[in-house]
């Protein structure tokens, strides 16, 4: 369930220098618990620095940023974090079994075997994630969506409050997309968990979000799916004309249509505050009813139910 009275996330006037260049600033807004939200924005618009600082990897260079009730950085043994691409390289001649023990022992010094418990625990996630079988395999001999399903699973072996991805579905086939987008939504629905990802298309993911994090003119906004799924904040955030379709049935998906381009590409930071608040106001949905569109994935939105907020992994 989403509780919008008990954010999990909360930002306030903040701001990140890179290289003493501002990348983004007035971030005021605060992400519920129980959601699923994608940072969405064109290159460099500062995406995965948004989750470098909420991990405290990165300090603001003003304002404030609490996560779970804490300093960004104070609470990170209660998130589960995916970097982007991160079986791609390194660890992938390890077993799967032994990748996500990581998760539990990658923090230890020397050599402490590892305790029934926690054997356990790697046991029950990669059956959740759906890699028992895929267990003792290398993972180099895995796909890219087995990979990722890995990958999240050591980030889920600790049983974290908040997951936070950076782009999970880079370089995944259709396919693999799915089941990476069934296993968050299972995530959500059958344990609470929140979720936030790094997302390039906001099409595949429909099914499963309730907001989105937009970096607009070098601003952040949070804002839930229905006043993110508006054309004229899509065209506005990404430079290119961008129209949102609901079919007869109900469902939603977005169209990037590249013969119809702005005649002027938005530079960076060229509204002011209050201009750049304009875009987060509420606003209906635009709507054509055509059933001659071609949906890109199943855009039968996941509702998300309630749930006891209980997860153990
Ligand atoms: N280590 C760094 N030092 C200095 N500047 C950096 C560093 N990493 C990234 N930047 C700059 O910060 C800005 C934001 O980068 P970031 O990777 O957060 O953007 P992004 O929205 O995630 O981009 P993409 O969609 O391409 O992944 C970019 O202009 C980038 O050049």
């Amino acid at each position: 369930m989403v509780d919008t009275q008990n954010p999990i996330i909360e930002f306030k006037d903040a701001a990140v220098k890179r290289s003493h260049r501002v990348i983004w600033s007035h971030g005021n807004f605060s992400i519920p618990r129980g959601s699923v939200t994608a940072i969405v924005g064109t290159n460099g618009t500062g995406k995965t620095t948004m989750l470098a600082v909420e991990l405290g990897i990165l300090p603001l260079s003003q304002g404030t940023v609490r996560i779970l009730d804490k300093p960004a950085g104070k609470a990170n043994a209660r998130i589960g974090y995916v970097p982007q691409n991160y079986t791609s390289a390194g660890e992938s001649n390890i077993t799967v079994f032994d990748f996500v023990m990581l998760g539990i022992s990658a923090n230890r010094w020397g050599f402490i075997p590892t305790t029934r418990r926690e054997r356990d625990a790697v046991r029950h996630t990669l059956e959740f994630v759906q890699l028992t079988e895929q267990a003792q395999l290398r993972l180099n001999e895995l796909s890219g969506g087995q990979r990722q399903r890995a990958a999240i699973a050591q980030a889920l072996v600790n049983n974290p409050e908040l997951l936070i991805l950076d782009e999970p579905l880079a370089n995944l086939d259709v396919a693999s997309q799915n089941s990476v987008i069934e296993l968050l939504a299972r995530l959500n629905k059958e344990f609470g968990m929140t979720i936030q990802m790094v997302a390039h298309d906001l099409n595949v993911l429909l099914p499963v979000l309730t907001g989105a994090v937009y970096l607009l003119d070098g601003h952040p906004h949070y804002a839930d799916m229905d006043n993110v799924l508006d054309s004229d904040l899509l065209t506005h955030l990404y430079g290119t004309k961008v129209e949102v379709i609901t079919t007869p049935q109900g469902d939603m998906f977005v169209t990037h249509n590249s013969l119809i381009e702005p005649t002027t590409r938005i530079e960076h930071d060229t509204h002011s505050v209050d201009e750049a608040a304009h875009w987060h106001t509420p606003s209906s949905v635009s709507s054509i009813h055509s059933s001659s569109s071609v949906s890109l994935t199943d855009t039968n939105r996941v509702q998300n139910e309630e749930s006891e907020g209980h997860h153990d992994f």
